[in-house]
């Protein structure tokens, strides 16, 4: 197994609040791990500090890239990104008044713009294109390509967010609660969508979820944060049916 993302001792306090408590954790290639918890457990937060939103109080963060893990702790957003770690938000994050395949080449566009010059990249126009349909149909939007993003429904915009954060061709994938705000059909398509790329792409996906359902249905693995720390982690059904666990949930909303 090869050790894609890896965090230690990764600390985040506000004030005298321990929000991320010491998390120790190694995501291996290819999996689908799913981070769950509690309310106020610290999920946010540790995915802030992965995605470089925040800083850690203390505590380390490396990501593979070339075949080696590098330390990405201080690294800011677009850095982290760049190095192949993308998150996907909750929080509807397209140009709504642009084409679904006009969002997806100004994402890649953005992502190879850091790395070709203007002349290679209009000598490139082949490939961006030829790059956009792939992404389109890896996220089943190749019918709706030319419609503008203003009229798509809530579960079709989630597909066009996952499709901007392919773009960038990511080692780790973090989805942040992908089903939020879902109805039960949209909510079955895309988790149909996530076992189809964890298939066809090379990428180790991370989900926040609070839907038990998709959760169970999706992991490969399952951490439990309960006050900042890790609680369990390992087979989803050995976590799920773990007392601890269902006592961390106790007395909290239901997940
Ligand atoms: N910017 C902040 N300033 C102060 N406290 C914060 C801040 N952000 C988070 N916290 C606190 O840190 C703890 C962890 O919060 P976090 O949002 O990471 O949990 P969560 O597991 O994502 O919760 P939820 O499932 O409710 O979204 C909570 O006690 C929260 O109040």
């Amino acid at each position: 197994m090869t050790t894609v993302l890896k965090t230690e001792n990764l600390r985040r306090q506000f004030g005298d609040l321990v929000a991320v408590n010491d998390v120790s954790l190694e995501l291996e290639e290819d999996e689908i791990t799913s981070i769950i918890g509690p309310n106020g457990a610290g999920k946010t937060t540790f995915y802030n500090l992965l995605t470089g939103v925040l800083e850690p109080t203390s505590g380390e963060i490396w990501l593979q890239k070339d075949g080696e893990l590098a330390d990405i702790t201080d690294a800011p957003p677009h850095e982290v990104a760049q190095s192949g770690l993308s998150r996907s938000y909750q929080i509807s994050n397209v140009f709504e008044r642009l084409t679904v395949r006009e969002n997806v080449q100004v994402a890649r566009i953005a992502h190879e713009g850091r790395t070709l010059d203007i002349r290679s990249r209009a000598a490139n126009d082949e490939q961006l294109n030829a790059d956009v349909d792939e992404l389109l149909e890896l996220t089943n939007l190749a019918d709706m390509a030319e419609v503008t993003c203003d009229e798509l429904s809530h579960g079709e915009k989630r597909n066009v967010e996952i499709a901007l954060a392919l773009a960038i061709e990511p080692t780790v994938f973090l989805l942040d609660e992908p089903t939020a705000g879902m109805n039960p059909t949209e909510t079955k398509e895309i988790v149909s969508l996530i076992h189809e790329l964890n298939e066809d792409i090379d990428a180790t996906f991370v989900v926040t979820e609070h839907d038990m359902d998709v959760v169970t249905d999706i992991s490969d693995r399952i951490v439990v944060l309960a006050d900042g720390a890790v609680l369990a982690d390992g087979d989803p059904q050995a976590v799920l049916s773990d007392e601890r666990v269902t006592e961390a949930y106790l007395g909290s909303e239901a997940v």
